[in-house]
């Protein structure tokens, strides 16, 4: 392997223009302090702190917190946002990445009195590890414990209390609070923060809460009148449970005239000013591989730039750890003074305190560089980071409604995407970003991201709207309206999979069960048939296994090897058997290390070690271990009992078939496939079992669009069941 080359070209915009990126004394400019602040959490053992040397360090990092704080562009605006928020019902807040809205504005409202009658704040983003990482750090800011006053809440995971008044989540889970408090009555205030990304959950939320809003202020002037009337103490109370609900939509990059409309013509504000500057660097030319260039842009900074961490943003997890053995083995060819580099993944399928190691200090005189897909994005602060690569793509979803095909595909970031990644750099000192592409390419990108709900299959959108008692899907007031095309394809699937009735109401129990799985429909279907079918144990660790990206994996240089390790898990049924098989395996070894030496961390080693010479992806398995106990938790609380199928593998494929009938191909003469469902031509993905060995009829669980359409994850199954067992699609499609 080549040493890296010295550099790629770039041109730095505004101040450089020469594009040399060797100088020297330019890049000692920049030197971070970081190492020079006290250390986060130094103090945590109860020994040390009693130490005077551990609190005077604690005391170091509260002013300096405190200095901190105040140095950030919102504090010279804290009078006025919360004069604003008093005024307005609804506010839009535009302000720079790092200027302290996430992590600030919560505390401003909290002191200025917005919790009265033990209400809460409730700030939403779009991604589990920001809401954490956001959290913990306003906690130590406030010097609260996490969860106490301020806390988070996450889909399984629930860091809040009686005491919780500013609370960070999900905004899924908000979502899914309103099903059980539609007035969401204990907030007093509700942020949408990073509302530019637009999810299909950010998306459902506003509308949800312009609804609640309104249903809210209506109630509160209800109550209030009789209360002039009358001086009855429990509409009193009740006034104080329906106080009217303000709304914030918070965003550094963010339309704010569309959400203003959206909003009735709602008030928007801007917070001016960053904390520390961000040079933007973009390439002389394209990159025709942009993993190439990411890589020599690591060692570049590296090699020749002053310290501080490195973030790289990749598509997914197969591109962020074949990057990562790359990074491992042009590593080994340096000299050794040079050879203090660490890699550290995040992605959103690693296990949550896994992805907590990117936050944590590399060790002394290491550098680390953090290989991240888009959830490291928006909203978080990485410690450390000084430099950011952006190659300038992402994996998006795309939804053909008239197919019913759902894909992931790799596509140009929006102009919002490219700011916000380089927001990631300069939070703690001035910071520094390498677009992967020519500055003529950035005026060329869209503006913001097209909003998710117009790309991708609203069966769960239109579940969840409807279990919110929400049954005129098509008249709900989205921001942006998917296409009634869209609509009314979901509603077809929904009810073809028996969630909704003939009227397309949801007026039984399946369908019920099937919302109350935080799963897509076609994957709780198959649970909850698998009760009937008697393989719940089976399809439970299916669902877990096809919920984690790449359980096995082939590396360039040993394909052979991995080839013959799958093969010993094989099934000639197909993946979902292999996928049983494997999970099995793992779990008999992992009770075998449990015998024999009990300890936790010894029998992680194990089941790495395991892994390793299988050829298995340990952190995807160790996430699909966590997926299942979680659902396990939820089958259980609906009163399900898992039973096993035992050597009958029929019985479980015939579930699977009775659940994703939707996606079944036949063989086609020239050994393709026809997608029943869509009429499309359709690969099995060389990644299948069944690659070489043909089915006559499949069912399959994933339609992947690169260069032809390609199935993964396929099962054999007899063509005969589908009448059979799907009759309500192929007894009126024959
Ligand atoms: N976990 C953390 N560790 C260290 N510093 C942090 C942390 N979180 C926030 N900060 C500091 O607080 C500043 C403000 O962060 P905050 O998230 O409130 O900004 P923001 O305006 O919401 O940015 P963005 O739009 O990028 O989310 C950061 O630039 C950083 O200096």
């Amino acid at each position: 392997m080549p040493a890296p080359r010295s550099c790629t070209p770039l041109l730095q915009q505004d101040r450089l223009g020469n594009g040399d990126c060797t100088n020297q004394e330019r890049l000692a400019n920049g030197v971070c302090k970081k190492r020079d602040r006290p250390a986060n959490g130094d103090c945590k053992n109860q020994d040390r702190l009693a130490n005077g040397d551990c609190k005077n360090q604690l005391l170091a990092r509260r002013q300096f917190i405190l200095q901190h704080r105040k140095s950030l562009p919102i504090a010279s605006v804290e009078k006025r946002l919360v004069e604003e928020v008093r005024n307005n019902d609804t506010l839009i807040i535009v302000g720079e990445t790092g200027s302290g809205k996430t992590t600030q504005l919560p505390q401003f409202l909290y002191n200025a009195g917005f919790c009265y009658d033990e209400k809460v704040i409730g700030i939403t983003q779009p991604r589990r590890v920001a809401a954490v990482t956001v959290a913990k750090r306003v906690a130590e800011e406030c010097n609260v414990k996490l969860g106490e006053k301020v806390g988070y809440s996450i889909r399984f995971d629930d860091m809040t209390s009686n005491s919780t008044r500013i609370k960070y989540m999900t905004d899924g889970l908000l979502l899914r609070e309103a099903l059980l408090d539609p007035f969401l009555s204990r907030y007093s205030i509700v942020i949408v923060d990073e509302a530019h990304e637009r999810t299909v959950h950010t998306d459902v939320l506003l509308g949800l809460l312009k609804k609640v809003q309104l249903a809210r202020s209506k109630q509160h002037n209800i109550i209030k009148e009789n209360a002039n009337y009358r001086e009855n103490s429990r509409s009193l109370s009740q006034g104080a449970k329906y106080t009217s609900l303000k709304l914030i939509i918070m965003s550094a990059s963010l339309d704010a005239k569309c959400f203003s409309e959206y909003f009735g013509g709602a008030k928007a504000v801007h917070v001016q000013g960053r904390q520390y500057p961000v040079d933007v660097l973009y390439t002389y030319q394209p990159e025709p591989d942009y993993l190439d260039a990411t890589l020599i842009t690591i060692f570049q900074i590296h090699l020749e730039e002053g310290s501080g961490d490195i973030l790289a943003f990749l598509t997914g997890q197969e591109e962020i750890e074949s990057v990562e053995r790359l990074v491992h083995e042009r590593i080994r060819q340096l000299p050794e003074r040079n050879q203090n580099l660490l890699t550290v993944p995040i992605y959103a399928s690693l296990p949550s305190e896994q992805q907590m190691n990117a936050f944590k200090p590399a060790p002394s005189g290491f550098r680390k560089v953090i290989l991240a897909t888009n959830i490291a994005e928006t909203s978080v602060t990485i410690p450390g980071i000084k430099y950011v690569i952006d190659p300038g793509l992402v994996k998006a979803r795309s939804y053909n409604p008239v197919t019913g095909t759902e894909s992931l595909i790799i596509i140009p970031v929006s102009k919002a995407q490219a700011l916000q990644r380089s927001g990631r750099a300069g939070r703690e000192g001035a910071g520094k970003c390498f677009r992967l592409y020519p500055e003529n390419e950035f005026h060329k990108l869209i503006d913001s991201t097209v909003p998710e709900i117009k790309r991708c299959n609203l069966a769960n959108v239109v579940l969840q709207l409807k279990t919110l008692g929400i049954d005129d899907i098509i008249g709900f007031d989205f921001m942006e309206k998917p296409s009634r095309m869209a609509i009314v394809k979901s509603l077809e699937q929904l009810f073809l999979l028996g969630a909704l009735s003939d009227d397309y109401k949801l007026s039984n129990p399946v369908g019920h069960q099937m919302a109350r799985l935080p799963l897509d429909p076609m994957y709780s279907k198959a649970l909850i048939l698998a009760v009937e079918f008697k393989c719940l144990e089976e399809m439970l660790i299916v669902v877990a296994m096809l919920s984690v990206e790449s359980i096995f994996y082939f590396p360039r240089e040993k394909m052979e090897e991995a080839r013959t390790a799958r093969k010993s898990f094989s099934s000639p049924e197909g993946d979902h058997i292999t996928l049983v098989k494997v999970y099995r395996t793992s779990a008999e070894c992992l009770e075998k290390s449990k015998i024999t030496n009990g300890k936790e961390k010894s029998i992680e080693k194990k089941l790495n070690k395991w892994c390793r010479e299988n050829y298995i992806n340990y952190r995807s398995l160790r996430h699909a271990r966590d997926i299942h106990s979680q659902i396990e938790g939820h089958i259980q609380q609906m009163g399900f009992s898992l039973s096993s199928c035992g050597d009958d593998m029929q019985q479980f494929r015939r579930c699977l078939t009775a659940s994703f009938f939707l996606n079944a191909g036949m063989k086609q003469p020239d050994g393709s496939y026809r997608a029943l469902a869509s009429g499309q031509t359709v690969q099995v993905h060389p990644s299948s079992v069944l690659f070489r060995t043909k089915a006559d009829c499949i069912i399959f669980n994933e339609l992947v669009r690169t260069n032809q359409n390609y199935v993964r994850n396929v099962t054999r199954i007899d063509p005969l069941w589908l009448p059979e067992l799907a009759p309500q699609y192929y007894a009126a499609h024959s």
